[in-house]
């Protein structure tokens, strides 16, 4: 319920500086944990993440993506969102395991639902998506540039990119899995799961996980240039086409939410998984020491 109000507020406080900032010709709106800046005749939104320090996606920065894709689709003048970080070398370190350990079966179920409603918002954006992965991509950090249409990474070995639950001792849920298909083909998502791989660059773009390496200080002028080509082509028949590959994924979920979430709220809250998020959060910390 908080939550639901802390969303209309942050609507109608957003529309309004929306409206003040118009008058420059770019805008700008920022909740504290997104910053979106649009350029007027272009039609495209930069959406930067920037929940240091490595933007885990907690319950609030999930809300706040959410609310500021909402307001971006309300806008008919944008056509197309560039994703990327505002923390250095973390694109996003994915889903807030803090939110996932330690907490109330009530929490977890409330967290997974705004899991769910920004993955649908953004899988099943009509708007033209570029991410430019300008660091790590972990896990939930993997799934918002799959949700993408195209995808630069910063070509630098120590940044990696897939969908690592695995080796956390947990499990992606069947829509990450089948995203994941959608987009590497089958065998190699099979043993990318299976493994918990992370791909470095290179790998990645291999394997298809990503679109295009570009030097790191590139990575935002390409995306703008990628974004350029998608905005030359007719925004009806763009739409129609991205909505027949990606509905059948979208509504395999749509179907089953409430399901869904039960299923990771028992999951989530066994004892067995939560002393394996344990002991990967220690490790976490032991890296540092
Ligand atoms: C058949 C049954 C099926 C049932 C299935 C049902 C449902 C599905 C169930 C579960 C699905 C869950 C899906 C989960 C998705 C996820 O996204 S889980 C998160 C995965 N993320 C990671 O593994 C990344 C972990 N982090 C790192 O590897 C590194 O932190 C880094 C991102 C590479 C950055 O490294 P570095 O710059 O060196 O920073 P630090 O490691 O020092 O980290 C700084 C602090 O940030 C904390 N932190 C890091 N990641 C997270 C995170 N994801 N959430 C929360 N906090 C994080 C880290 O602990 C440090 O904290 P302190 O400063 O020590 O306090």
């Amino acid at each position: 319920m908080a939550l639901a109000a802390a969303r209309r507020l942050l609507l109608h406080a957003g529309s309004r500086l929306g409206r003040r900032e118009a008058v420059d010709g770019a805008r700008r709106f920022a909740n504290k944990r997104v910053l979106v800046e649009t350029e007027g005749p272009a039609g495209v939104a930069v959406m930067k993440l920037r929940n240091p320090p490595v933007n885990s996606l907690s319950l609030e920065c999930l809300t706040e993506f959410t609310i500021s894709l909402e307001k971006l689709e309300n806008d008919k003048s944008i056509r197309g969102v560039i994703l990327t970080s505002e923390c250095p070398g973390i694109f996003s370190a994915g889903l807030d395991l803090l939110e996932m350990y330690g907490r109330n079966p009530a929490h977890y179920a409330e967290y997974w639902k705004n899991v769910q409603e920004l993955w649908l918002r953004l899988y099943t954006s009509n708007m033209i998506l570029v991410s430019a992965i300008n660091g790590a991509s972990p896990a939930g950090g993997c799934l918002l540039a799959l949700c993408c249409d195209y995808r630069v990474m910063a070509d630098n070995p120590k940044y990696t990119i897939g969908l690592n639950e695995s080796l956390l001792g947990i499990v992606a849920p069947f829509w990450f899995k089948d995203m994941y298909v959608n987009t590497i083909g089958h065998r190699e998502a099979e043993r990318a799961l299976q493994l918990g791989t992370l791909f470095p660059p290179a790998e990645a773009l291999k394997v298809g996980v990503v679109d295009e390496l570009v030097p790191e200080d590139k990575v935002h002028s390409k995306a703008r240039s990628v974004m350029a080509k998608w905005l030359a082509i007719p925004d009806h028949s763009r739409q129609l086409t991205k909505n027949m590959m990606r509905k059948a994924t979208a509504d395999n979920l749509i179907k089953q939410r409430e399901a869904d979430i039960q299923n990771f709220t028992s999951f989530i809250s066994k004892d067995s998984i939560q002393k394996s998020l344990h002991m990967y959060l220690e490790k976490l910390k032991q890296k540092k020491g």
